[in-house]
């Protein structure tokens, strides 16, 4: 993760945090990035069609990875990826990513993991090998990047994608420079910030939504009332997407409170670690001193009495509605996304990929669980289902 936005501290954060926050306020991204999600989730719905005409099962979970991958690579870099191909292609990017969360973890309990990364052994030479890749890949894509917009600037077209626009940045002041090892880290760092939990957010609410058919059912109605599909039972897939604007996913207050209520229950990042920076003490009384490590946990906190009542443990979308509006949580209550200066920065990205995506899903298709569906999570930095998200799809 090097110096990237979420390594860093004091005054290197800040740059990156002001620069990343200025840009993701951009309107040409937030225009770029609907037009990316309508596309891969459209991309999706063509593979689930095949997966539904052959009556095969399929990894809902590894289907949401690749999409999230390919709408990064597209906002990130300008970049078409390739990974909702019918041929299901291998992703190096992403393999070499998953590799390293699953080792990255273990160091935890492993005290030596230090000295096997030094003499290359173990699974940390699994972790350098990974790294080798990892930063291969990322040097072709800067350079390849560097063409494009040496060729832009001859044809003066601006391209809008993040890392163009962060490698154009300012270049006559050398504090806002990005060099070649911060571009690097910024390419990871947001690959990881926006690729797993973007996926693992909407399996999650694919297995709430199987769990609670009649979830499903009112997100249905929700979609055909806005977009008046009662007069045309027959809209066509892309005509649909199509419609589905800013203006139109806004106002979709139930999908909101039921992607929300997913959230509450399975956080993607169920834990989160922090070190005290000058001695204090919590709300609680608890003294922590400086250098301490302490966590929040969002999946315990999602699910305690005392701060969601005792029904916290039931799937509920409607205890985020008032008079069918949505109403939002304290950020320090409701805390998948974190809360305070270090918020999150992807939310509404993230909430606009998962309603497009969920909204013509549950249009389309009806999902049911492979083996009735007792899934477990697995404890990482973020928390998937093991063994992936099993369904049997079908026409609607
Ligand atoms: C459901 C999806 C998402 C969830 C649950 C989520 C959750 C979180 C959490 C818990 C943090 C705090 C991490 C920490 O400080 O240790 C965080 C930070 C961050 N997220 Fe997200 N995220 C999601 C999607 C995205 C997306 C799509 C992007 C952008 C591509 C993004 C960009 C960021 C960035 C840049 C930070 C670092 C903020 C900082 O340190 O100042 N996230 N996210």
């Amino acid at each position: 993760m090097g110096d990237g936005i979420f390594n860093s501290d004091g005054k290197i954060w800040r740059k990156h945090r002001k620069i990343a926050s200025f840009e993701f306020s951009n309107r040409k991204l937030k225009q770029m990035s609907l037009t990316t999600f309508r596309r891969d989730a459209l991309r999706l719905l063509h593979l689930l069609h095949t997966f539904a005409t052959s009556r095969h099962s399929v990894d809902l979970q590894d289907l949401f990875m690749r999409m999230t991958m390919d709408s990064l690579c597209k906002l990130l870099f300008g970049m078409d990826g390739q990974n909702l191909e019918s041929r299901l292609p291998e992703d190096p990017f992403g393999k070499a990513f998953d590799n390293f969360n699953d080792i990255i973890i273990t160091r935890r309990v492993n005290p030596f993991w230090k000295i096997q990364r030094a003499l290359n052994m173990g699974k940390e030479k699994i972790v350098n090998e990974n790294l080798e890749v990892l930063n291969s890949l990322i040097s072709n894509i800067i350079e390849k990047r560097k063409e494009n917009m040496s060729v832009q600037v001859r044809s003066n077209a601006k391209a809008d994608d993040l890392l163009s626009r962060f490698m154009q940045y300012n270049e006559a002041d050398y504090q806002k420079t990005y060099n070649e090892r911060e571009l690097r880290d910024f390419i990871v760092n947001f690959k990881v910030a926006g690729r797993d939990t973007t996926a693992i957010a909407p399996s999650w609410f694919i297995y709430c939504i199987c769990k609670h058919p009649h979830v499903a059912e009112k997100i249905r109605r929700e979609t055909a009332e806005f977009l008046s599909l009662e007069n045309d039972h027959n809209m066509e897939v892309e005509e649909m997407a199509n419609k589905l604007d800013y203006e139109c996913l806004a106002r979709m207050n139930y999908l909101h409170a039921a992607l929300s209520e997913t959230l509450r229950l399975y956080p993607p990042v169920p834990r989160d670690g922090k070190t005290v920076l000058k001695d204090d003490v919590l709300p609680d009384g608890t003294y922590v001193k400086r250098g301490a490590q302490i966590s929040y946990v969002p999946y315990s906190m999602g699910r305690m009495e005392f701060l969601w009542s005792p029904d916290a443990l039931e799937y509920k979308p409607e205890r985020w509605l008032k008079d069918g509006a949505f109403q939002p949580e304290s950020p320090f209550k409701f805390t998948a996304f974190q809360a305070g200066p270090r918020m999150c920065l992807g939310k509404d990205y993230a909430y606009l990929q998962m309603k497009m995506t969920a909204s013509l899903l549950l249009h389309f298709f009806r999902f049911d669980l492979v083996d009735n569906g007792d899934v477990k999570y697995r404890v990482m930095m973020i928390m998937p289902i093991a063994g992936g998200l099993n369904v049997h799809v079908s026409r609607r």
